[in-house]
């Protein structure tokens, strides 16, 4: 039997735990499916006294996770303290630059870094592996850059934030706001540090990111996700929304265009009994469609312990079978720069407006809407509050730019009391 594959895991919370917990409860059938005895060296965290339910005393503490990713009985650096700087970003640069393999669930950093470390992990001849990164248990990396390898992929598309899903959904089924729901999603090791990134759409964000760099062969570039977060949907948008038959879902979509690469991540209305309007809790979808397979669809848990520590160890399997392959599935000179393009793609939008309760504030919203080019197909006033009187639209189909014209142009009127929710309407 080859030598055991030594594990150097910096972060002990929700995914750490859990990867530990595998290398202990799997541990022969880990040895039976790579060939090598998989263990635990080394560890670190911010506490070292903090009781985490499981026994570290077999393993080497650091409080410095450079100091671990280093260390020579360590082969492979699992960094699962996330953070897109900082001792995550420091401690990856130091285990690649001494050669060492590096398994991470940071989503945040390979968005903002990845060009960057996948150049730095080539130089070095390491690899660096991300599967829990992008819809936790779901093999979605594993997809795209090996099972579907030989296609062209055309679009790229699903629900990938976990506490976005579970917030929506339970908003639905409960009626509790945000602050009850977070406590939830917090219990069950979904939120991010800082939750912001969940609710803000920015944490689906860097993983639609990371997902058309593989898909499409480019450089990962987050700064080109056109982002909005869940953050001004409200319980009354999920109840118009299902009364019309849809959901409401945090729905990221890539594609490769003439024009350059689309990258959105927004709150958008799917129809209810449609594969996404069925996604209960923390469940994730990824749509993949490729030219030659046509449309792979996956689902499965996207955040939380057993399925994001299930997606780390299946990459820690690979390295100990010896799988190598570039970070982004091609060599990091080879991915291209893209232009960024908006969807031209007209789409129906659902349009709700807080107008003054005066004569002619609809006349004049209507106005501006017409001046755009945007046409409603629906429309709804449905009780009044205080001074304002809510109104619901349903578009004909429009593209975003005209609907931004026309949203700019409402704002601007002196009949609205807050600004519009506008969600795109997709068929899929
Ligand atoms: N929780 C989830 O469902 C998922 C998490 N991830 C990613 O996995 C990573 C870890 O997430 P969780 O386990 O949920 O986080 P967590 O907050 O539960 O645990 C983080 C761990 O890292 C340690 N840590 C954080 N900053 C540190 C620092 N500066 N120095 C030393 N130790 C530090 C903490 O002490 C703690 O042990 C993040 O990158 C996250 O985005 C990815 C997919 C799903
Ligand atoms: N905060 C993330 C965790 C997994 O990536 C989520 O809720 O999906
Ligand atoms: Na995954």
């Amino acid at each position: 039997m080859s030598q055991p594959l030594r594990l150097g895991i910096a972060g002990l919370g929700t995914v750490g735990v859990g990867v530990v917990k595998i290398v202990r409860q799997q541990a022969a059938l880990l040895t039976m499916r790579t060939g090598r005895e998989v263990v635990i060296t080394a560890v670190s965290a911010r506490s070292r006294d903090k009781d985490r339910g499981v026994n570290l005393d077999h393993y080497a503490w650091e409080d410095d996770a450079v100091a671990l990713a280093t260390r020579d009985d360590v082969d492979v650096y699992v960094e699962l303290m996330g953070g897109e700087e900082g001792p995550a970003k420091d401690s990856i640069e130091a285990a690649l630059k001494a050669g060492k393999d590096v398994v991470t669930a940071n989503k945040a950093l390979l968005a903002h870094h990845g060009q960057a470390l996948a150049e730095l992990a080539e130089a070095s001849g390491a690899v660096i592996r991300y599967e829990a990164a992008v819809a936790g248990g779901i093999p979605i990396i594993k997809s795209l850059t090996e099972g579907l390898a030989a296609n062209e992929i055309t679009r790229v598309m699903g629900v990938m934030n976990g506490t976005c899903n579970y917030i929506l959904t339970r908003m639905e089924a409960t009626g509790q706001g945000y602050d009850a729901l977070f406590a939830e999603a917090d219990a069950l090791g979904y939120l991010e540090a800082d939750p912001n990134l969940d609710v803000g759409g920015i944490d689906a964000g860097h993983k639609l990111a990371i997902l058309s760099s593989l898909a499409f062969g480019t450089q990962v570039d987050f700064d080109g996700v056109e982002l909005e977060g869940i953050q001004r949907i409200s319980l009354e948008d999920i109840r118009q929304a299902a009364d019309m038959g849809y959901r409401i879902k945090l729905l990221g979509v890539a594609q490769m265009t003439g024009r350059g690469l689309e990258q959105r991540m927004s709150p958008c209305l799917v129809p209810a009994q449609s594969p996404l309007g069925q996604l209960e809790g923390g469940t994730n979808m990824v749509v993949v469609e490729g030219s030659d397979v046509g449309q792979v669809v996956l689902r499965g848990a996207g955040a939380g312990e057993g399925p994001t520590a299930s997606a780390v160890m299946g990459d820690v399997c690979d390295i100990a079978r010896g799988y190598r392959y570039p970070v982004f599935g091609q060599t990091a000179d080879t991915l291209k720069k893209a232009p960024r393009a908006q969807s031209a793609l007209p789409a129906p939008y659902y349009l709700r407006l807080s107008l003054k309760d005066k004569p002619g504030a609809l006349a004049k919203v209507a106005a501006v809407l017409g001046e755009a080019g945007v046409s409603i197909d629906r429309m709804r006033q449905y009780g009044h509050k205080d001074n304002s009187a809510p109104v619901l639209m349903v578009t004909h189909k429009t593209t975003r730019a005209d609907l931004d014209a026309a949203l700019a142009g409402i704002e601007q009127t002196d009949v609205v009391t807050e600004a519009p929710v506008a969600l795109r309407i997709e068929t899929v």
